[in-house]
C-alpha cells in the first residue's frame, strides 16, 4: 500500500482484519462516477478541489490566518478520539438520562496555543484535535483561499448523484498518531486532505452485524462498539469475519466516503500533525426501491430503534420485545 515512498508501514497501526485497497483514480476518470453511482468509495487524485489549502495552508499560515477566536478542540487520554453526542444523554429515547463515561472532552482554544501544544507534546500528555467550520469568521485570506476551491467539481457530483444540499466544510488538525474510531455517517462526504498522511479503513453498510453500532439513544450513537486495539470477540464475535477497504491519503488526495459506510481514520504515528477538509453532503431524496440497498436497510433499523425506544421508554424493554416477535415466528 505504500505509494510513492512518502511514508511507510512502520507509521501504521496494526489491525487483524481482512482489508482490501481502495480504487485510486484520476478525479477525471469516467469510472469514477460508476462508483459514486452505486455508493461505493473511491479515492481521487490530481484534483483541485482544495488545491489553495494544499499550495498555502501550512499550520503557520493557518495560526497566522485563523483568526484570533476561540476554536473547538477536542482532548483526550488516549490515542481515541470516539465522537460523543450530550445531547442524547436527556433525550426522549433515554428519559432516565442514563449516565454515560466519555473520555473526549472538548475545550475552546487560541489557534497560537492550540499550536504551541502540539509542537511540544510528549508522550503521556493529553492528545488534541482542532475541529472547526469553514465559514466567514475567517481572516480574508482563508476565506479568498477557499472561494478557490474546485466548486464546479464538486458541485457537478452533487447534482449528478443526487446528494443533498452541502451541511458543512470542516477543517480538522490532529496530532500525529490521533485515531478517529470506526464510525458512519449520514452524510456523504469528500474528504480532501491538505497535510500529512491519514490511513482510512472504510467498511460497507452491509457489515452492521460485524460492527456492532452502540444504541441509536446512545451517546456513541452510530460508533461501533468494538475496540479496534483490543477486539472482545467473546462479546463480538462477529468482529472476526469483518471485511473492508483501506487506503492512505496524503497531500491533494481526496477520499469519497459514502454516506453510511463506516470509516476508522487515524493520522499516521509519526510525520507530525495532518490537515483535513471535509465537504459533507446531506443525503439525497431516497426513494423505496426493491431491492432495498444496505444503506437504506440502517435507516430502518435505526428509525424501528427510536421508535421502540419513544414507546417502552426503557432501553431495557427493547430486546426482550424484539425477541418475543422474533422467536419462533421470523428466526
Ligand atoms: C475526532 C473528531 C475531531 C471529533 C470529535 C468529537 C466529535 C466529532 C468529531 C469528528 C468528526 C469528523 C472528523 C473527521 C473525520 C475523521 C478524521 O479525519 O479523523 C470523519 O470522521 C469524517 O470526515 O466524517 C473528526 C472528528
Ligand atoms: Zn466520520
Amino acid at each position: 500500500m505504500c505509494e510513492n515512498n512518502k511514508w511507510d508501514a512502520s507509521q501504521i497501526r496494526k489491525y487483524d482484519m481482512d482489508l482490501q485497497p481502495i480504487p485510486r483514480l484520476h478525479y477525471k476518470d469516467p469510472k469514477v462516477d460508476e462508483l459514486m453511482k452505486t455508493n461505493q468509495p473511491v479515492l481521487l487524485t490530481e484534483s483541485n478541489i482544495a488545491k489553495p489549502a494544499v499550495e498555502k495552508w501550512t499550520l503557520e499560515y493557518l495560526e497566522e490566518n485563523l483568526g484570533k477566536c476561540g476554536h473547538t478542540v477536542y482532548v483526550s487520554k488516549t490515542h481515541k478520539f470516539k465522537y460523543y453526542d450530550r445531547k442524547k444523554i436527556l433525550s426522549k429515547a433515554n428519559p432516565k438520562g442514563v449516565e454515560f463515561t466519555n473520555d473526549t472532552k472538548s475545550v475552546e482554544m487560541k489557534v497560537c496555543d492550540f499550536m504551541k501544544k502540539v509542537k511540544n507534546w510528549k508522550q503521556g500528555d493529553d492528545r488534541l484535535y482542532l475541529q472547526q467550520s469553514l465559514n466567514s469568521t475567517f481572516g480574508p485570506a482563508i476565506v479568498e483561499d477557499f472561494m478557490g476551491f474546485d466548486w464546479r467539481y464538486v458541485t457537478d457530483k452533487k447534482a449528478r448523484h443526487g446528494w443533498g444540499e452541502l451541511s458543512a466544510n470542516l477543517l480538522f488538525i490532529a496530532m500525529e498518531g490521533n485515531c478517529t474510531p470506526c464510525h458512519y455517517d449520514e452524510q456523504q462526504n469528500l474528504f480532501a486532505q491538505i497535510k500529512g498522511f491519514k490511513r482510512c479503513i472504510l467498511f460497507p453498510p452491509d457489515q452492521f452485524e460485524c460492527l456492532y453500532p452502540h444504541p441509536v439513544y446512545h451517546p456513541h450513537d452510530r460508533q461501533s462498539m468494538v475496540d479496534f486495539d483490543n477486539p472482545d470477540y467473546t462479546k463480538f464475535p462477529k468482529f472476526k469475519n469483518v471485511k473492508g477497504f483501506e487506503t492512505v491519503v496524503g497531500p491533494g488526495d481526496v477520499l469519497y466516503i459514502p454516506i453510511y459506510w463506516w470509516h476508522h481514520i487515524e493520522s499516521l504515528l509519526t510525520g507530525g500533525p495532518t490537515v483535513t477538509v471535509n465537504f459533507w453532503y446531506k443525503g439525497g431524496p431516497s426513494c423505496l426501491e426493491y431491492p432495498l440497498k444496505d444503506h437504506q436497510k440502517v435507516s430502518i433499523m435505526r428509525n424501528v430503534e427510536k421508535m421502540l425506544l419513544e414507546v417502552l421508554q426503557d432501553p431495557k424493554e427493547v430486546g426482550p420485545l424484539l425477541r418475543t416477535i422474533l422467536m419462533g415466528r421470523y428466526v
